[in-house]
C-alpha cells in the first residue's frame, strides 16, 4: 500500500519560537518514522520578523503561497524587541494577515491540566486550580483586530487614534457553533459560557442576541449562560471551575482571557492551540476521525525575548501543538493521543520523587532540548 503524504508548513518565526519547533519536529519525524502508511514532508519558510530581516515584509508571497497549499502549518512565535510597536513593519501584522488569508476564524485554546501533577505549579491554590477544564473558543479573524484604524500623527485630527470593532451575524453564528460542536462531542455536552461587554459595546449586544438565537434554535439541549468580561476575568482566578465548559468569546477578550487561564495549569509555555478554518463536526470528535481541515497550530504564548536563546524554552505547548495538527487537520487521533499520553508520563513519572521532569518554567531544571528528547523517547515506546 503505497504511503498517504501530507505537506506541514513549519513556521519557526523568532525568539524561543526555533526553539520550541525544533522539538514538536522532532515528535512529527517520530510519528513519520513509526508509520507504515504516513509520510510527512516538513518544509520550513520564513515568517514574522526574520522575514521581515530577510525578505523585508513578514509575510513574504512564498510563505504565504506555501501555507495555502499545504495540509497544515506549525508555528512558533513571531514579534520581539527589534520589531516593536513603534515600528513601520510589524511581525504581528503578518500574523493577523495570514489567519484572515487562510480564514481562520476559529481559535481553539484548551486551558486544562495536562496531567494533575502540575496542581503544584498553578499559581492558584490547589483546591481552587483543582479539576478547571476551560477550553477557549476565540473568533479569530474579526472585531477590532480588523475593523479600520487611525494612528495618531496622522491628519487631520493629529492627537487622536481610534480603533473599530465590528461584528456580523454570520461571523458570530459561525464561531457559536464551533463552540456548539465542541460541547456536544463531550459526555455530557459541556456548557458553554458567552462572554461580552453587552453592557457597554454595540458589538457585545449582537454577540449576546446571535449567540442566545443561534444556541436555542440550533442546539437547544446545551446550556448556556452569559458573563460580561470583567466579572468573567475575575471569576477565573478566583473560581475558575465555575467556567468549566467552553468559553465562547470575541477576538479581543479571547487573546486576553486565554493567556489569563493559562497560567492556571502551570505556565503558558504548556498551552497549545488551533486556528481552524472550518468546524470540526460532533461525528468527528465521536469517531475520532476528524475530516482533514487546514490550519494553523501554535503555542499560545509569544516569543518570550527575556529567555530567548538560552535553550531553556518549555516545548510542551508546541509538542501538543501538533498533536493538535496531526488531529485536526491530518485526521490521525492515534498518533496525536500517543503525544498527549507521552506528554502526561514525562510530566508524572519520569523521577524518582513523583513529581516528574520541568523545565525552568515550572521550576525545573531541563533543557528545552532535553524535555523534547525524554517526550520523544517516551512516545517511540507508546506509537
Ligand atoms: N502567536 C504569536 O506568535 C505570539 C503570541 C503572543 C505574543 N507574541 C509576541 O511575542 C513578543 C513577546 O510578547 P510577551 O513577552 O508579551 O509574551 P510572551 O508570551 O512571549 O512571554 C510572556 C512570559 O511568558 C514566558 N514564556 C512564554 N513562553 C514560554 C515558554 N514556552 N517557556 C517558558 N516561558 C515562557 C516568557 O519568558 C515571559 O516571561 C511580542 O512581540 C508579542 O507580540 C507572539
Ligand atoms: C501576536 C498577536 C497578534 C497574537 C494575537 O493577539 O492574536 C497573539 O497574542 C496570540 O494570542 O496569538
Ligand atoms: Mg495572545
Amino acid at each position: 500500500m503505497s504511503k498517504k503524504s501530507f505537506r506541514v508548513v513549519i513556521l519557526p518565526g523568532d525568539g524561543i519560537g526555533p526553539e520550541v519547533v525544533a522539538e514538536a519536529t522532532k515528535v512529527l519525524e517520530a510519528v513519520a518514522a513509526a508509520s507504515t502508511d504516513i509520510d510527512l514532508q516538513l518544509e520550513s519558510h520564513d515568517f514574522g520578523g526574520c522575514a521581515i530581516d530577510k525578505h523585508g515584509v513578514a509575510l513574504p508571497d512564498s510563505t504565504l503561497q506555501a501555507c495555502k497549499e499545504a495540509d497544515a502549518i506549525l508555528m512558533g512565535s513571531i514579534g520581539g524587541p527589534k520589531w516593536g510597536v513603534n515600528s513601520k513593519i510589524r511581525p504581528e501584522q503578518g500574523l493577523l494577515t495570514l489567519r484572515k488569508a487562510l480564514g481562520l476564524y476559529a481559535n481553539i485554546r484548551p486551558a486544562n491540566f495536562a496531567s494533575d501533577s502540575l496542581l503544584d505549579n498553578s499559581p492558584l491554590k490547589p483546591a481552587i486550580a483543582q479539576g478547571v477544564d476551560i477550553i477557549v473558543v476565540r473568533e479569530l479573524i474579526g472585531g477590532v483586530y480588523f475593523g479600520a484604524r487611525k494612528e495618531s500623527g496622522v491628519a487631520p485630527d493629529e492627537d487622536t487614534a481610534w480603533d473599530t470593532m465590528i461584528y456580523s451575524v454570520s461571523e458570530i453564528q459561525r464561531i457559536t457553533r464551533v463552540a456548539a460542536q465542541i460541547a456536544l462531542a463531550a459526555h455530557p455536552p459541556l456548557p458553554i459560557h458567552s462572554i461580552d461587554k453587552a453592557n457597554v459595546l454595540a458589538t457585545s449586544r449582537l454577540w449576546r442576541k446571535v449567540v442566545t438565537e443561534t444556541l436555542e434554535v440550533e442546539y437547544p439541549q446545551l446550556k448556556l449562560d452569559h458573563h460580561l468580561v470583567d466579572s468573567a476575568s475575575m471569576l477565573i482566578v478566583a473560581s475558575p471551575r465555575k467556567l468549566n465548559g467552553v468559553i465562547l468569546t470575541e477576538n479581543l477578550f479571547g487573546d486576553i482571557l486565554s493567556d489569563e487561564s493559562s497560567v492556571i495549569p502551570g505556565s503558558l509555555g504548556l498551552l497549545p492551540s488551533a486556528s481552524l478554518a472550518g468546524a470540526p463536526s460532533v461525528a468527528d470528535y465521536k469517531s475520532a476521525n476528524f475530516k482533514a481541515t487546514p490550519g494553523i497550530y501554535e503555542p499560545i504564548h509569544g516569543s518570550a525575548p527575556d529567555i530567548a536563546g538560552k535553550g531553556i524554552a518549555n516545548p510542551i505547548g508546541t509538542i501538543l501543538s501538533a498533536a493538535m495538527l496531526l488531529r485536526y487537520s491530518l485526521g490521525l487521533d492515534i498518533p496525536a493521543r500517543a503525544i498527549e499520553n507521552a506528554v502526561r508520563v514525562v510530566l508524572d513519572n519520569e523521577d524518582k520523587g513523583g513529581h516528574g521532569l520541568r523545565t525552568a518554567d515550572l521550576g525545573g531544571n531541563l533543557s528545552t532540548k532535553v524535555m523534547g528528547a525524554k517526550i520523544v523517547e517516551v512516545l517511540k515506546t507508546l506509537l
